[in-house]
């Protein structure tokens, strides 16, 4: 039998009270993939995203998730199976790095189990992965924006989940702590789990996806491998932007550089 896919959307339509944002999208994200999302600003990313998260519901269609209907699933169940990243997200007055962090494992507990090793395990590595350990007695509100991201990612990897949902996990990170964590979903993504990100990067999102989905006004344009995908004409037709792509000469991948948008005296005749 072949596997289900990690996650699947059938004809769903969600939006906000009466603004519907995206309109009957149909989608595969293959079990074990890296799957980036990408768009201009405003074309819905986020919202699937977060449907998909069960934090918005569809005003029509399914999601599946590892070949269950997602409304088929406890919300202990579901916190069990994906794990999100949101963005811009306050955490409660007071609260410290670690806290965080232990928030992480209540999915994995009932009121009644004790503490295991196995929680502590999970604690102390989402924190040393990510570079929170030195930081984790602190409270997240005295944190550089930096800081306090590398936080939620600590506490997301803690929760353990087989479906990673990531919407824009490199915000407010310098370029080495953006590779970092990127570099870390690639582990995870190779150690069998299915990352699904929204990410802003077009190189960063050819360099790491196994596949790109592309959105634009709440509707899939295209999806595949970036090689096959990432083209200039998609870049002028979805972002407006006329772009030269050559191979990333590290990684071979895809790498847009885009062309002036307006005169610009430094750059001379080409
Ligand atoms: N809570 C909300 N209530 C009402 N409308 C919303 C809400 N959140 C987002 N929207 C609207 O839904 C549309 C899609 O927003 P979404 O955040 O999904 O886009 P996005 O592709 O993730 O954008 P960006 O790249 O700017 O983060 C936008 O027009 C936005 O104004």
């Amino acid at each position: 039998m072949s596997t289900p896919p990690a996650i699947e959307l059938d004809s769903v339509t969600v939006g906000y009270d009466r603004r519907t944002v995206c309109r009957d999208v149909s989608l595969r994200i293959a079990d074990g993939s890296f799957t980036v999302f990408i768009g201009p600003n405003g074309c819905g990313k986020s919202t699937l995203l977060r449907t998909i998260a069960r934090v918005l519901r569809p005003s029509e269609g399914r999601i599946a998730v590892l070949g269950r209907d997602t409304r088929a699933y406890s919300r202990r169940q579901y916190a069990r199976t994906v794990g999100l990243l949101p963005q811009g997200i306050e955490a409660p007055a007071g609260m410290t790095v670690t806290d965080l962090v232990l928030r992480g494992r209540h999915p994995h507990r009932s009121a009644l189990s004790r503490w295991t090793s196995q929680d502590d395990q999970a604690v102390t590595d989402a924190l040393t992965v990510t570079g929170t350990a030195e930081f984790g007695d602190r409270v997240l509100a005295e944190l550089s924006g930096g800081q306090r991201q590398r936080a939620w990612l600590a506490m997301l990897l803690a929760q353990d989940t087989p479906v990673l949902l990531l919407d824009e996990p490199t915000t407010y990170l310098d370029i080495a702590h953006q590779y970092e964590v990127l570099d870390l979903l690639a582990e995870l993504h190779a150690s069998g789990r299915t990352v699904v990100a929204v990410l802003h990067d077009l190189n960063q999102a050819a360099r790491f996806a196994t596949d790109l989905v592309v959105l634009r006004d709440g509707r899939i344009t295209e999806t595949g491998h970036p090689s096959t995908v990432l083209t200039p004409d998609l870049v002028a037709d979805v972002f407006g932007l006329r772009c030269r792509i050559v191979p990333d000469p590290v990684t071979g991948t895809p790498a847009v550089f885009p062309e002036p948008t307006r005169p610009h005296p430094s750059l001379g005749p080409r």
